[in-house]
């Protein structure tokens, strides 16, 4: 009988509960013994190991966060926590891990793999800065999250004409920002992958202004190469008018995923069993758009994540 672990790891991501259900039930149902890690790398250390039944998975599917809850754990990027986790992962006799998580999360499976544990990644971060795959899990669900907030903004700003800047997550991704500035119909977009041209989101704003649109929402990435503060200042003085800001923070992260991310995750989620159960090398697991795609796990860590900077112009042409 193997004994395979899942944990999740990083900043939590809507959908990540979807993957533990599906890894949990599918290894349980293949015949496998399933244990959950208790806050990702740092319970590897700490060795929180616990055995999975299948009621420990009920009424998940729908929620956001994790219930093996997740951490950003320090130890493991020295070589002593990674030590400590091998041990732990030898000692508990776990044949492999299924780690869900971002870019960080992945590298640390790099590590776990350079030390001879078998590892399947599955992407989970709201970022979408993942290179080697086009999706990351909880993705949608942060950009309908974002939708949603500038549906609401977009109604009070063109009630009171105000132009609006909402700042969005995704580190050095703006993945987040340009996909809901598309679907939210915003009038720019500001990302860390392209140098800010604020003269010309001015001129765009004060173009609408002049055929009597005074309600501009401008989405900045919290990577872009101006703050939030700047930004606002700049566009003040710039267009003669007030402007106000948001800042969505957390609740990006929170939330019942879509349809989208539950599919993504169950279904990378069951792929990530069948690797283990056919003895497969580690992996890393992906999404094109239609199905899923598997990558060596050493190779996967080195491919850039590339941003459609093109759509910045999109938006400002649809605005
Ligand atoms: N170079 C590394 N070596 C070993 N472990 C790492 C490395 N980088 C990150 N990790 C581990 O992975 C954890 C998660 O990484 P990080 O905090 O970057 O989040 P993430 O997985 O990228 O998710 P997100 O970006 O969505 O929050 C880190 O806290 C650390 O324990
Ligand atoms: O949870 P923390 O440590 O505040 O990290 C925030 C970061 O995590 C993310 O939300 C991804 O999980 C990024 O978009 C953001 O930069
Ligand atoms: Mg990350």
């Amino acid at each position: 009988m193997k004994r395979i672990c899942v944990l999740t790891s990083g900043g939590d991501a809507p959908g990540m509960n979807a993957a533990i259900r599906a890894v949990t039930r599918k290894g349980i149902r293949t015949g496998m013994e399933v244990y959950g890690i208790g806050h990702g790398y740092k319970g590897l250390i700490e060795g929180d190991i616990r055995l999975m039944n299948i009621a420990h998975v009920g009424d998940i599917i729908h929620r956001g966060g994790t219930v093996l809850k997740t951490a950003r754990c320090e130890e493991f990027k020295t070589d002593k926590g990674i030590d400590k986790a091998v041990e732990n992962i030898n000692k508990a006799k776990l044949d492999s891990i299924i780690a869900i998580g971002g870019d960080g999360t992945l590298k640390g499976a790099l590590e776990l793999v350079k030390r001879g544990i078998n590892v399947q990644f599955i992407p989970a971060t709201i970022d979408n800065d993942l290179g080697y795959c086009a999706y990351s899990i909880g993705f949608d669900t942060a950009v309908n999250t974002v939708v949603n907030a500038a549906n609401g903004i977009r109604e009070t700003g063109m009630s009171h004409d105000k132009t609006t800047i909402i700042e969005v997550m995704g580190r050095n991704c703006g993945d987040i920002a340009l996909m809901s500035g598309l679907a939210g119909g915003a009038d720019a977009v500001l990302i860390p992958e392209v140098k800010s041209d604020i003269a010309k989101i001015i001129d765009k704003i004060k173009e609408g202004i002049s055929r009597q649109k005074k309600n501009s929402i401008i989405i900045r990435a919290e990577g872009a190469d101006i703050s939030t503060e700047e930004l606002t200042e700049e566009i003040k003085m710039g267009i003669g008018e007030d402007v106000r800001t948001v800042i969505l923070g957390y609740l990006q992260r929170g939330g019942s995923p879509t349809a989208l991310d539950r599919n993504m995750a169950t279904l990378m989620g069951s792929e990530a069993v069948r690797l283990i159960s056919e003895d497969k090398p580690s992996t890393a697991i992906g999404f094109d758009g239609q199905k899923v795609t598997l990558v060596d796990l050493k190779i996967a860590d080195n491919i850039e994540n590339k941003v459609r900077a093109d759509l910045l112009e999109l938006v400002m042409t649809l605005a």
